[in-house]
């Protein structure tokens, strides 16, 4: 798992760009965000396997922890559970920017939610289109106007049309650009033409949420990614922004091309089934999941890990 310095390390102009110029520290959310599985062991979140994750990742280039998202099955987690989750990770890496994870489809619920989170000490809430609904564009709009109105931190939005079953249109998400409080979008939109709209209009920072599409994201002028393939080849990914961030583009390919076969079996099975069976075959955790989330079976597992274990010793 070590990175090599011909590869990965850096001269310290060569990492001048870390941050997108001209935005506020708070209003960031450029680099690489590692959007955290939640182990489980006999039924129960084990959080001292989650601990570990976190003092790991924390000391990589990474620009924060995206709790309780997708990747995060949050969908499976208690409210308790996922206030323990939260805290357990603040506790083990407090200097590490968090991102909370908020979805639901009562709006009133949710905007409570947000509310109570005035005191979490987070950089931002994830917030994807109500679940299962599938509204109209102007309600659509309504629902994150309101929710952003109601968040004590800057929003991401959250386009994922193919969990929400809601697909956020252009317009759309120009006009939720104009609310003080919504900062970006994690990009899972499967539409590259509203990414590049998006990326032209300039006021959200555009993250790519679709780890194959982190590379023509970024390059095409995105600001980074929350990407599950981070919780392994951590600064490998982290430096492929860096580069392509600073125009590097065929250094930044040269380190992006060998990472493919790994994202692609990443997914080629729900996500986070793999990614859990990846980190249980290096020994972090359990490759314990919730139902109905099923897991990702010996063959792909011993794939993925040989996959991982080649790209490190090639470092
Ligand atoms: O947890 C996330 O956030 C991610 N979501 C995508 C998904 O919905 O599976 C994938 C991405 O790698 C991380």
């Amino acid at each position: 798992m070590s990175s090599s310095p011909s590869l990965l390390s850096t001269d310290p102009a060569s990492d001048a760009v870390r941050t997108s110029p001209n935005v506020s520290p708070s209003r960031d959310f450029s680099g690489l965000w590692v959007p955290l599985v939640t182990p489980f062991r006999d039924g129960a979140v084990d959080h001292a396997a989650l601990s570990a994750l976190a003092l790991r990742l924390a000391a990589e280039p990474i620009a924060g922890f995206v709790v309780c998202g997708s990747t995060g099955e949050a969908a499976s987690l208690g409210d308790a559970e996922q206030q323990a989750v939260l805290a357990t990770i603040a506790g083990v890496a407090p200097g590490v920017r968090r991102v909370l994870g908020i979805s639901g489809y009562h709006l009133g619920d949710t905007a409570k939610r947000l509310r109570a989170l005035v005191d979490a000490e987070l950089a931002g809430v994830l917030l994807p289109a109500p679940l299962y609904i599938r509204p109209s564009q102007a309600g659509l709009l309504d629902w994150f106007q309101q929710l952003a109105d109601a968040s004590p931190v800057p929003v991401l939005v959250y386009d994922i049309p193919y969990r929400t079953g809601s697909t956020l249109a252009r317009d759309t998400l120009l006009a939720l650009a104009a609310h003080p409080r919504i900062v970006g979008i994690k990009d899972c939109g499967g539409d590259f033409g509203k990414t590049r709209a998006l990326i032209a209009d300039g006021r959200l920072q555009v993250l790519a949420g679709e780890d194959a599409q982190i590379f023509p994201t970024v390059a095409e002028g995105g600001c980074g990614a929350i990407a599950a393939c981070a919780h392994v080849q951590t600064a490998r990914l982290a430096r492929v922004i860096t580069l392509l961030r600073q125009g590097r583009l065929l250094e930044a390919r040269a380190l992006w091309q060998p990472l493919l076969p790994l994202i692609e079996g990443l997914f080629e099975a729900p996500n986070p089934a793999p990614i859990k069976a990846l980190l249980s075959g290096r020994g972090e955790m359990a490759g314990e999941l919730r139902a109905p989330m099923t897991d990702a079976g010996a063959a792909l597992t011993a794939r993925l890990l040989a996959l991982d274990a080649a790209l490190s010793s090639g470092d």
